[in-house]
């Protein structure tokens, strides 16, 4: 169905880039984290207080699951690569690109990610978030885009050449 996915850790920048790729390519722009915000009639922070974090996953597994467009820049969560599911059904309605950072960028970028709202374990930081879902993110990605130093116009460039040249 022609659609982009954009996945990686929080602060990776899905949200940012992602909105200018769909001006630059002509698409339609959705965030999963508003779809899941709306559907819930609930903001993502009171989701994961009042649901704990497995019932936030499965809550953005359900959301996910369910988006039916085309054409469209889809902003992921950060912790959508939980959902199964979901992963399966965004590999099938498009290309799924995994925006790199390295953690020192990361760690730079995010400040304090409880604040944030991230989906932490009990005990977790932000080195055993990265090193766990690093390998999730690469699993599930048909194009990784290494975004390391790079400013949001050159991220979106190199994602534009990227897809070009697996057409
Ligand atoms: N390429 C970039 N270079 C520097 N800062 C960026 C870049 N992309 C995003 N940011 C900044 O990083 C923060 C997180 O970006 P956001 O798009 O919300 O990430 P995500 O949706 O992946 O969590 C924002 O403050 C944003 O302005
Ligand atoms: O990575 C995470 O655990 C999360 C990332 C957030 O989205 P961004 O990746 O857009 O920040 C949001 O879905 C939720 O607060 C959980
Ligand atoms: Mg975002």
């Amino acid at each position: 169905m022609n659609n982009i996915i954009l996945i990686g850790m929080p602060g990776a920048g899905k949200s940012t880039v992602g909105v200018v790729l769909a001006k630059v390519l002509g698409y339609q722009f959705i965030d999963s984290d508003l779809l899941i915000q709306e559907q819930e009639q609930r903001l993502l922070k009171d989701i994961i207080e009042e649901e704990g974090i497995e019932g936030f996953i499965q809550i953005e597994n359900k959301v996910n699951s369910k988006i039916n467009v085309s054409h469209s820049i889809i902003a992921t969560g950060g912790s959508v690569i939980y959902g199964e599911e979901a992963m399966e059904h965004l590999r099938e309605i498009g290309t799924v690109i995994y925006i790199k950072l390295s953690y020192e960028t990361l760690e730079d970028r995010l400040g304090n990610i409880k604040q944030r709202g991230v989906v932490l374990k009990e005990g977790q930081n932000l080195l055993g978030l990265y090193n766990e879902r690093c390998p999730l993110y690469q699993k599930y990605a048909h194009v990784i885009v290494d975004a390391e130093n790079m400013d949001v116009e050159n991220a979106v460039e190199e994602i534009v050449r990227l897809i070009n040249t697996k057409q």
